[in-house]
Order: structure tokens, then C-alpha cells, then sequence
């Protein structure tokens, strides 16, 4: 299932596009522009004061540059970052090395931070509020509890459940950003660019095409975007055209609002089963043969984003303008 073409998790093909998309400083990163505004704020006065920036939480769905941003806040700090993830820690002592051996004013990088483990994020407390970690030496009744300073740094956590971190965590963060999906223009402009550092010939909306169906998701664009050059390569002379893009991802089963089959299939088997709801998570996800989980973190946030899929306290409802979109009779309400 993970292989849809409008996945907006990281796949294999996705990493060297990336590594060479990947804007470095917040000059280069298109939208999103309350975080770059705060950001530049809080930068500047952290290097004017010569201190470690507040630590920053980022959250949101998946490939809309969390990763990203976390790269750029450590280049405008001119500081090293070091880059781990949650599940990546498995003890509080790998946690302990990590913090012994950054420089003053780093920045320590946690991906997946909702999956920390619970003895590690306790070490983690102290480290971020007196960069101090309490360790153990000896065991039984001659044990003691020993501090051990850090230096200065700046923790940067990203997470797509922001809902499954504990409030202590949570608390512990100076900065807190929500990313948002991107307007049209915005992925537009992202796409321009990728083409032009790719050296891709674009003429006319073409570049709109690709962006109006990539979910809001800058991964998605540069992935359509990749997938389009190919299809212009082959059937023409490598131009991208906006009659060229459409029929690229036509063949690629992606609607102009950036649904795929398995968007249609479940919007479908809740009009035809459950007459557009309200039906309850997990029975989607049963009567599609899915998981709960997946629906709710992958399918259906941009569902919601572009108002075809709203959510009630009973369960999830198709919209009226989801039944147009599939060109589908609402039914009689009674
Ligand atoms: N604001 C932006 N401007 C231009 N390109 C962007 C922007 N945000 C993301 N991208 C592009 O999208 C790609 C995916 O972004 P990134 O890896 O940072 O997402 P993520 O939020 O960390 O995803 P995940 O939740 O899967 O870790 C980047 O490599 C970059 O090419
Ligand atoms: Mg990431």
C-alpha cells in the first residue's frame, strides 16, 4: 500500500532527489512563512545574545519539511546539528553520549520524537531545562546520583503525532510550530525550482499542474515532478508542457485534486456501504482492508484539508464536495 505515487511518506526514490532539493537556509524555504518569520526572530536574538537558541518542537504530516527546517535552523546558527530519532535511542546512557558530545550552542536533532522511550525522555528533562543529566554510579545501597553539565544546545524535535507526546516533553519546548500544507502557489513555486535545479524544461502551468495534485506536500511535488520529466523524456522531446504533466499523471492515476485509487475506494466504499457516514475509523479501515493508524496519519489529513472527509464525535462524513468530485448523487437526506 505504502507504494502510492501520492504517499506522502519518504521513499527509497525520494532520498537523492532530496539531499539535492533541500533548501539550506530559510531564504530558500518557500511558505510557511509565520514559523520562517518567528524563527528569524528567535535566531537573531540567540546569536546576539551568544546563546543556544529554545528548544523547538515541529510537528505535522509527514514530508512537509520538518526535516528540512531542522537542517536550516542549525546553518543559520552556524552551529553542527547532530540528527538522531526516538525508537534510534534505546538506552539513557546512548542518550548521554549524544549530549556529552555536543559543542555549546549545537543543535540535537530527534526525529520520531513521540517514540522516545520513557526512561530515556527522563534523562532527557533536566538536559533540556539545566542542561544537567542526573546519572547513576555504583548500584544497590552505595548508589548516588551524580550532575553532570552540558553544554548550552538546542533541542530540535519533529513528530507527526504531536497528540502522542507527554505534556512534560511537550512543556519543555520554548518553540512549538505547526507546519500547514502548502497553497497551490507555493507548491507551484517549489516545483519551478526543482525543475530548475534539475535543468527541466517547463513552459506554461505546467508547473501548477504538478502542484495542484500533490496534496499540499512538497514531497509529493518533487516525486510527481520526477515522475513527469520521465514521461517527457519518453512520449516528447523531455519539454514539460501543462498537456504533457496532465497526461503524465493521468497514466499515474492521480486525479486533478492529487486522489489516487485508494482515495476513491474509500470514499466510495463509505458512500456505498455506510451512505457517506458518520462511520467510525476502524470501520473504514476494515471494510478497505487498511489500518486504522495509516488511514488517519497518511489518507485522511489532507481529506479533511480540502474538506471531502469531515469529522464528527460518530465518526467520519463524506461532503458534498467530495460526492461531486466523484461525480456521484448525494443521497436523499431523511
Ligand atoms: N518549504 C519548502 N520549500 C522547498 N522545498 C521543501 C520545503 N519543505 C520541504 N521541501 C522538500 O520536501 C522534501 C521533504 O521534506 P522533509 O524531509 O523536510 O519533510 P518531513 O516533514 O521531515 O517529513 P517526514 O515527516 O517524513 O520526516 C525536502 O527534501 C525538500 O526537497
Ligand atoms: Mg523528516
Amino acid at each position: 500500500m505504502e507504494d502510492r505515487i501520492i504517499s506522502a511518506n519518504l521513499m527509497m526514490e525520494d532520498q537523492a532527489v532530496e539531499l539535492s532539493l533541500r533548501p539550506r537556509y530559510l531564504a530558500e524555504y518557500i511558505g510557511q512563512n509565520q514559523i520562517k518569520e518567528n524563527l528569524k526572530i528567535y535566531i537573531e536574538a540567540a546569536k546576539m545574545r551568544n546563546e543556544a537558541l529554545d528548544h523547538v518542537l515541529l510537528y505535522g504530516p509527514p514530508g512537509l519539511g520538518k526535516t528540512t527546517l531542522a537542517n536550516i535552523i542549525a546553518n543559520e546558527l552556524g552551529v553542527n546539528m547532530r540528527t538522531t530519532s526516538g525508537p534510534a535511542i534505546e538506552r539513557p546512557g546512548d542518550l548521554a553520549a549524544l549530549l556529552t558530545n555536543l559543542q555549546e550552542g549545537d543543535v540535537l536533532f530527534i526525529d520520531e520524537i513521540h517514540r522516545l522511550h520513557r526512561t530515556v525522555e527522563e534523562v532527557l528533562y533536566p538536559a533540556m531545562e539545566d542542561f544537567a543529566l542526573d546519572i547513576m554510579i555504583g548500584k544497590g545501597p552505595s548508589a548516588r546520583s551524580v550532575r553532570l553539565d552540558l553544554p548550552p544546545f538546542t533541542l530540535v524535535g519533529a513528530t507527526t503525532r504531536a497528540g502522542l507526546l507527554s505534556a512534560p516533553l511537550r512543556d519543555r519546548f520554548g518553540v512549538v510550530s505547526r507546519l500547514e500544507f502548502y497553497t497551490i502557489d507555493e507548491l507551484s513555486f517549489i516545483v519551478s525550482r526543482g525543475a530548475d535545479i534539475f535543468g527541466i524544461e517547463m513552459i506554461g502551468d505546467a508547473a501548477e499542474e504538478i502542484a495542484l495534485r500533490s496534496r499540499g506536500t512538497p514531497r509529493i511535488a518533487n516525486r510527481l515532478l520526477k515522475r513527469v520529466r520521465d514521461y517527457a523524456q519518453v512520449r516528447g522531446d523531455g519539454l514539460i508542457t501543462p498537456d504533457i504533466a496532465k497526461e503524465a499523471l493521468q497514466m499515474l492515476q492521480v486525479d486533478p485534486m492529487g486522489l489516487d485509487m485508494i482515495d476513491h475506494k474509500m470514499l466510495k466504499a463509505m458512500i456505498t456501504s455506510f451512505r457517506g457516514g458518520p462511520v467510525g475509523l476502524d470501520t473504514i479501515a476494515a471494510t478497505i482492508g487498511e489500518e486504522s493508524q495509516t488511514i488517519e496519519d497518511v489518507y485522511e489529513p489532507y481529506l479533511l484539508q480540502i474538506g471531502y472527509l469531515q469529522r464528527t464525535p460518530r465518526g467520519r462524513m463524506v461532503t458534498a464536495a467530495a460526492y461531486q468530485h466523484l461525480g456521484l448523487p448525494m443521497p436523499e437526506t431523511n
